[in-house]
């Protein structure tokens, strides 16, 4: 996961909140043998993070962590990291929420030693929740936003900074309302966006569902997120996310002027093509800036897509194929169209398997689909 002969992060840390991202820090951590103590308000989610060899639940003979890591909902952080310094006073405090701002200015106002508490917000995660959904590979290679407020003492900017690079993380510094707006545009109205695209599927017919492909299921993945969290997360980065949703609003007018134009006149009415391709052509643009999707960082994994026939046995061969190849398969999807004979498997594989594995399947006689 790493390269790094001894972790940059001195034990022992206290990870609060063993959700998804605590979990995950925990068994990153675990995995380079810094000593972790687990807590969570939830007995079954400190069991399951326990069970899953995350660390040792707080007890009264833990020793006092050197950094405590709060990984709860946002709308809680923050009187989490008050009762942390408070509680602990060698300790350095960090949190890992999606909303930085809000949280900075309630440890501000907090009374506590906010020199010893440094906000971090890695840029990773998934659409589940919870423990069981936890990876320590979940950071590798992905950016983790540190935004110490000006009061931050720099030793403890230091520590955070390290176990971002301990766990394969890419820091990088930001003030928390850069940070915020930041994040108002990548991830909070997307996830918006997304819910609302996947709340038009609520009434659609069966009918129609079952025409769905790749370009549906790519635009809604993250509509399954959890709407307790996101509603935390949002209603913390209010103004932001109101203004992101404010241009996007004015998107929508000006294409719904453009579609009643031709609605009233026909296709070619004077404006509707040219509304259209406006926003085609800056979604070509602005999809074409999104790092590592089109150069830039490379991805953690490619994907092979092979045809399979729908009969018993298929799905079985391909993998045993596969295997005999030396190749393993890190993440799986299958694509089926309703009535069709054939499905389409999405192999998950590491980059440098990726051109060998399609031209030994083709090899053997199979069908691979271009990305
Ligand atoms: N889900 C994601 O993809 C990402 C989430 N984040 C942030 O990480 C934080 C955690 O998110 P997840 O791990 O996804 O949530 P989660 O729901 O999987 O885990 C949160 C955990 O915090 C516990 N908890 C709640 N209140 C608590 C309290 N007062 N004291 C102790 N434990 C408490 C819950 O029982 C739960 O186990 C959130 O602030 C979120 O904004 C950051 C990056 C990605
Ligand atoms: O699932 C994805 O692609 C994400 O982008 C996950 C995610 C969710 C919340 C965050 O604050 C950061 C990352």
């Amino acid at each position: 996961m790493t390269t790094q002969a001894a972790p940059l992060t001195a034990g022992p840390v206290r990870v609060v909140g063993t959700g998804l991202l605590g979990t995950s820090i925990a068994l990153g951590l675990r995995g380079l043998d810094v000593p972790v103590q687990l807590s969570d308000s939830s007995p079954s989610a400190l069991a399951l993070a326990r069970d899953m060899g995350a660390g040792e639940p707080v007890g009264e003979a833990s020793p006092e962590p050197a950094l405590v890591v709060v990984a709860t909902p946002p709308d809680v952080a923050g009187p989490v990291v008050l009762e942390m310094l408070r509680r602990h006073p060698g300790a350095v405090v960090t949190d890992v929420a999606s909303v930085k701002a809000v949280i900075a200015a309630e440890v501000a106002a907090g009374g506590q030693d906010g020199a010893r508490y440094v906000g971090s917000h890695p840029m990773a995660g998934r659409e589940r929740s919870g423990a069981a959904a936890a990876d320590a590979d979940l950071f590798a290679g992905r950016p983790w936003v540190i935004a110490p407020t000006g009061d931050a003492d720099p030793a403890a900017v230091a520590a955070v900074r390290g176990l971002a690079l301990d766990l394969g993380a890419l820091p990088v510094s930001l003030d928390p309302q850069e940070h915020d707006d930041a994040v108002a545009v990548v991830s909070h109205v997307p996830q918006l966006a997304a819910s609302l695209v996947a709340s038009l599927l609520v009434e659609a017919p069966e009918s129609a569902l079952s025409l769905a492909g790749q370009g549906l299921r790519d635009v809604t993945r993250i509509a399954a997120s959890d709407p307790r969290l996101w509603a935390a997360i949002l209603v913390g980065n209010a103004a932001p996310v109101g203004e992101g949703l404010r241009r996007l609003r004015a998107g929508i007018d000006s294409l719904i002027e453009g579609l009643d134009k031709a609605a009233a006149s026909g296709p070619l009415a004077p404006g509707a093509v040219g509304a259209l391709s406006r926003v085609i052509d800056a979604g070509n643009t602005g999809v074409a800036r999104i790092p590592g999707k089109h150069g830039g960082a490379p991805r953690r994994y490619r994907t092979v897509q092979v045809l399979i026939p729908d009969e018993p046995g298929e799905l079985g061969r391909l993998f045993g194929e596969v295997g005999e190849l030396g190749v393993n398969i890190e993440d799986l999807q299958l694509e089926h169209s309703a009535g069709a004979r054939v499905g389409i498997a999405h192999l998950s594989v590491v980059p440098a398997a990726a051109a060998a594995l399609e031209d030994g399947l083709t090899n053997r006689g199979w069908r691979v689909v271009a990305e």
